[in-house]
């Protein structure tokens, strides 16, 4: 189960023609250019996911994830999207846990538990994001906030579902800022987590957990970053946007 993966997370970018032609390009760029096993996956916004999706439909290195789900079944939950929905339109990966939607949106541990459970029970894995902020770094309290957030929400898993989760580690301060975590900085986080991982179901089933890195990565830090022991891809934001750019970071990758 563990994969090379390089997710491209458009936030709230992108018209629906824009995304089109986005998810066109880098089609057409993977189909000819990328020779690895790596799992690419497009995250563009809702509007979009139906229309991308049709577009690389087939594409085996492909695959479409929404950026988020509620974290109930159904009901009176105005301008929300179920896990249902996304399921019918062929979604495989759901990103949750986003720092963004922790901090706008108040989401929790425990609401990130339930997302998690629900997309389990559809067949769509979860691409579980982590990170601490500046402050808890320099605090030095970095590592147990990042094991608190996975032991509150994934925790409850058996080892199956458990290695069905792809982890994002997302250092906060390093989102959007240009500011890269340092191949040791990301490194250490990593086997952290995959040490937290094994501390409750075993290394075996840990060495089998995909954990990618995310924030500011680009083609040029992308090489040094995914060469790294514990680091199994990138979830990647701004430079996703750009069709040469992502290809670049997904061709990272030594082949
Ligand atoms: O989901 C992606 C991450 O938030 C990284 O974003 P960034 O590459 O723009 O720093």
């Amino acid at each position: 189960m563990r994969q090379k993966i390089v997710a491209g997370n458009w936030k709230m970018n992108k018209t629906l023609d824009e995304a089109l032609a986005l998810a066109s390009e880098v089609s057409n760029m993977v189909k000819d250019e990328v020779n690895t096993d790596v799992q690419v996956i497009l995250a563009p916004s809702f509007i979009s996911l139906t229309a991308v999706g049709k577009l690389i439909e087939g594409q085996k290195r492909l695959a479409l994830a929404a950026q988020n789900c509620h974290h109930k079944t159904s009901g009176a939950y105005t301008g929300e999207v179920s896990v249902d929905m996304l399921k019918s339109i062929g979604v495989s990966f759901v990103i949750i846990g986003h720092s963004e939607r922790r901090m706008y949106f108040n989401e929790t541990n425990e609401q990130l538990a339930e997302k998690t459970n629900l997309l389990l029970q559809n067949n769509i894995r979860p691409i579980f994001c982590c990170g601490e902020s500046l402050e808890q770094r320099e605090k030095g309290i970095h590592i147990d906030f990042v094991k608190q957030q996975l032991t509150e929400s994934l925790f409850h898993l058996d080892t199956n579902q458990l290695q069905k989760v792809v982890i994002a580690y997302e250092p906060i301060w390093a989102i959007g800022t240009g500011k890269t975590a340092s191949t040791e900085q990301a490194q250490e986080m990593h086997e952290v987590i995959r040490k937290h991982i094994a501390s409750k179901y075993g290394e075996a089933a840990a060495a089998e957990v995909s954990i990618l890195y995310g924030g500011s990565c680009n083609p040029t830090n992308a090489p040094e970053l995914f060469a790294c022991k514990d680091v199994d891809g990138g979830l990647i934001g701004g430079a996703s946007l750009k069709s040469r750019d992502f290809v670049s970071i997904v061709k990272s990758f030594s082949e």
